[in-house]
């Protein structure tokens, strides 16, 4: 697992435009390696905050959309189409005004499709597709730290939340203490609606990347607390890793807090 390794924007505008920017070079780079690109999206003003700004990028015509896989790292279980699901906040700020391959997109279950409100088997139906996908990638497919399989994810792109929350995996909660499932129905989350679908650590852990991004003074106590050497089980965000790198993305409200030695001085 990747040490975080920490980048500074002036303003949240400019943190979502750099990260836009940054996920297109990913996602060409991916599509000349081995065809295609696959990135797991995230809900959130940040999350959003970064589609809508690759939906105005003029290199974002240089992605090759039918070849890109979609999935998220979370879901809040409600209606399809429900203006609180990030599948809807995505399509609206992005995923409708591209040509994407709807074969390749991969929301979560909706409460109004088979599982309805029972989040524990949407969390397994999601997990059986995730293991289908490594599946047919390869022979061998990459697994999860702790268990399933899942595909290989370029970029895994996380909001953090004001508690610390990464995903649907809240402080304290049982799911940020799975350590087999890749997906697992969360009851009772802080932050409505409480029923939800969300990867687990080990699978967000598989990931080639995990970017995380906070923008404004609200998160400034949370990055501080995930990168000063907190537990994952307190603080989520601070369990969240990619293989190859873990990238914070930072605009300076939420870096305000940061223990000296960890703010580069370069983007300050
Ligand atoms: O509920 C959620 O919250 C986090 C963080 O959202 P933010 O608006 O505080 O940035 C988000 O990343 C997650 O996907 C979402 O379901």
């Amino acid at each position: 697992m990747s040490a975080p390794q920490v980048v500074v924007h002036r303003d949240k505008e400019l943190m979502a435009k750099a990260a836009a920017a940054r996920l297109i070079t990913k996602v060409v780079d991916a599509q000349a390696t081995r065809g295609f690109a696959s990135v797991v999206l995230t809900g959130g003003r940040n999350g959003n905050g970064l589609l809508a700004a690759l939906a105005e990028a003029p290199a974002r015509d240089a992605v090759d959309w039918s070849r890109l896989h979609l999935w998220w790292g979370d879901e809040r279980l409600l209606p399809d189409g429900d203006p609180e699901r990030n599948h809807t906040q995505a399509r609206e700020v992005l995923l409708d005004s591209v040509p994407l391959d709807p074969a390749r997109v991969h929301p979560m279950p909706a409460s109004d499709g088979p599982y309805g409100n029972d989040a524990d088997a949407a969390a397994e139906a999601y997990a059986a597709e995730l293991a289908a996908a490594a599946a047919h990638e390869t022979a061998s497919p990459p697994a999860g730290a702790g268990g399933g399989p899942v595909p290989t994810f370029d970029v895994l792109l996380l909001g953090v939340g004001p508690d610390t929350h990464v995903a649907s995996l809240f402080p304290e909660l049982p799911g940020v203490r799975e350590t087999e499932r890749t997906v697992v129905g969360v009851h009772g989350a802080p932050k409505p609606p409480p029923t939800r679908v969300s990867l687990t650590l080990p699978a967000i852990r598989a990931a080639r990347e995990v970017w995380l991004l906070a923008a404004g003074e609200d998160k400034a106590n949370a990055v501080a607390i995930a990168l000063s050497g907190a537990g994952e089980v307190q603080a989520p965000a601070a369990g969240a890793r990619g293989r190859n790198r873990t990238l914070w993305l930072l605009d300076e409200a939420a870096a305000t807090r940061l223990p000296r030695g960890l703010y580069p001085p370069a983007s300050a």
